[in-house]
């Protein structure tokens, strides 16, 4: 049986006056790699940022590795790529190395020296993201889904057990989406990294995915993908509205 990693239990959570996560309760196993769907303000965004710690549910319960969120400390544990990752300008001072190797300061700590296999480091995880002839590019001379790789290998390099990607898509190309599933689908499978993706592009991933879960203020549905195959349009518009189209 696989290790439970991720669990929420019972979790609500309100910004001052709107009520966004209503009784929330799901688990997420290791070597999972789910998306999490909905439409357009239903609370993707921010049940990222209560996994991540960055605000706390005003009821419920988050555990990660089995430990309350509050008292969890291997943060590495946990790579994130946010939405907006990939948004620099063809001026930006730095190196795809450069941006790389930052990741590793979540590792040994901001102030400590380097390790002194970082080059190497920073070349190998480059390499399973695709990207190693540019580590000596500036960043923000490459795509939106180049960038958005750099991005990942610098969440991977400090070996996250979890990779945690909020909509990574958005403004890349259909061609260049494919493969960068491709490319989670592989470090899912090899490297057993577990995957929580909030996405809409339902049906590219749709063969890469083990799990899937709606959600749109609550959970209406969270289970294997080859289920969520099997509830009708209808259903998914009552939840989702049409937020999720499924093509057969
Ligand atoms: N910092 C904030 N303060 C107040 N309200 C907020 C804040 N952040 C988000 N909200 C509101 O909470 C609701 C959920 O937002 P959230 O960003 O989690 O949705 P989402 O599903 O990620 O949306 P999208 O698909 O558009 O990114 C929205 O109604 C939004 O306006």
């Amino acid at each position: 049986m696989s290790e439970t990693i991720i669990e929420m239990k019972n979790v609500s959570f309100q910004y001052e006056y709107t009520q966004v996560l209503n009784d929330i309760s799901f688990q997420v196993k290791e070597g999972d790699f789910l998306a999490i769907l909905g439409p357009n303000g239903s609370g993707k965004s921010t049940l990222l940022k209560l996994l991540l710690g960055i605000i706390k549910p005003m009821a419920g319960e988050i555990k990660l590795f089995g430990q309350p969120n509050d008292s969890f400390r291997e943060r590495e544990w946990i790579g994130y790529v946010s939405q907006k990752s990939n948004a620099f300008n063809s001026g930006f001072p730095a190196t795809v190395e450069e941006v790389v190797k930052s990741g590793l300061s979540k590792k040994v700590g901001l102030f400590k020296r380097m390790p002194k296999d970082a080059k190497e480091r920073v070349h190998q995880t480059l390499k399973s993201v695709g990207m190693e002839k540019f580590s000596d590019r500036n960043i923000g001379q490459l795509s939106g889904g180049q960038q958005q790789r750099v991005f990942i290998a610098r969440a991977l390099i400090s070996e996250p057990k979890v990779l945690i990607l909020d909509e990574p898509t958005v403004g890349i190309d259909h061609e260049n989406v494919q493969s960068f599933y491709d490319m989670l689908a592989t470090l899912n499978k090899e490297q057993n990294i577990t995957i929580i993706l909030v996405t809409h592009d339902v049906d590219t991933v749709s063969n890469r995915i083990s799990h899937v879960a709606c959600l749109n203020q609550t959970i209406h549905f969270h289970g294997y993908k080859e289920d969520f195959d099997s509830i009708s349009q209808e259903q998914l518009d009552k939840w989702q509205g049409h937020a999720v189209r499924k093509i057969h």
